[in-house]
């Protein structure tokens, strides 16, 4: 018998995702209870403001981490993007489940697909990496801010608020909450490059939790492991957090034996600047500096700064 405590936030995403992790924990040790604690982060307090504005890494994980590292709880089921790069020393992800879809949609209110929405529709999504992207193939589109849970974001798109006719979500939250039948259009990875980790979860323990670590590596899709982690070391070096226009997705050759490809965008606010990179390779971790300085060759740097400036002073 072995009695393990999840922490979760409360969020109907977080929710679904993490009975479905325990689910598949039980499946495989059906002796292991698992209670379930749900807590309340800093980015769910604060739905009404734009998360760019809010800033801060980690916003909707630091009070899951800190019940981790007290031991009210033994692991965590977090949405990998929702990870910062670093993590607290005592601290790690102990599995990465097989991914779901990493792109994001488009939902349209009349069903109509991103490349013949109307001139000048309004898009909802509160993300800069969304925003740029989607302006710099479509400039006429207006975006607009929108928060909140999926489910909000989705009443508001059929509420018509702000005049909206299409918003922009990823694929894999819809798909885990069973309304992937509202999704109008997938979005090709290379016309919106994904956030570092979409699609994927994290399951966050303790380092020197052995008996938990045991369990949760059977949940480890070594792929998408090694994906997310080409992934997280470009954001690492790009020291990125949510609000900073950055993309980076990284998948396996099809035909060529683990050689991973990835591509990465990073751009200014207004996306007057978008620099983008491309390389393969077959360790993770190499591929993720390598595409990294392809960007700071190109002048990443300076666009960071004046990122970093631009969201402080707002
Ligand atoms: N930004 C919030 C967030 N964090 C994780 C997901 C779900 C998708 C995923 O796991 O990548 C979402 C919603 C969204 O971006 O549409």
């Amino acid at each position: 018998m072995n009695a393990l405590r999840v922490g979760t936030r409360q969020s109907q995403l977080a929710l679904t995702q993490t009975n479905w992790v325990c689910q598949q924990i039980q499946h495989i040790h059906n002796d292991v209870t698992i209670e379930t604690v749900k807590i309340v982060t800093k980015g769910d307090r604060i739905l009404d403001v734009a998360l760019s504005k809010v800033g801060g890494k980690g916003l909707f994980i630091k009070e899951i981490e800190q019940a981790l590292l007290d031991g009210t709880v033994d692991f965590a089921v977090h949405s990998m993007k929702d990870m910062p790069a670093e993590m607290p020393e005592g601290l790690m992800i102990g599995a990465v489940p097989v991914r779901e879809d990493v792109r994001d949609v488009v939902i349209a209110k009349d069903g109509c697909k991103f490349q013949d929405l109307p001139f000048g529709a309004v898009v909802g999504t509160s993300s800069l990496r969304r925003s740029i992207q989607l302006k710099a193939a479509r400039p006429d589109l207006r975006i607009v801010p929108l928060r909140g849970n999926i489910d909000t974001r989705l009443r508001k798109l059929r509420d018509g608020q702000e005049g909206l006719d299409a918003i922009v979500l990823a694929a894999a939250g819809l798909e885990r909450m069973g309304w992937a039948e509202q999704i109008t259009e997938r979005i090709p990875v290379d016309l919106c490059i994904p956030a570092a980790g979409q699609g994927a979860l994290a399951i966050q323990c303790r380092s020197d939790d052995r008996a938990t670590r045991e369990i949760l590596l059977a949940l480890n899709d070594a792929p998408t492991e090694k994906a997310v982690q080409a992934e997280r070391t470009f954001l690492g070096r790009l020291n990125g957090g949510c609000q900073i226009p950055i993309g980076a997705h990284a998948s396996f050759v099809p035909g060529e034996d683990g050689l991973l490809e990835m591509i990465a965008i990073v751009g200014d606010t207004t996306g007057a600047r978008i620099l983008r990179a491309k390389a393969t390779g077959t360790d993770p971790v190499q591929l993720g500096h390598t595409v990294a300085d392809q960007l700071f060759a190109q002048g990443a740097k300076e666009i960071l700064a004046s990122v970093r400036e631009e969201l402080n002073r707002s």
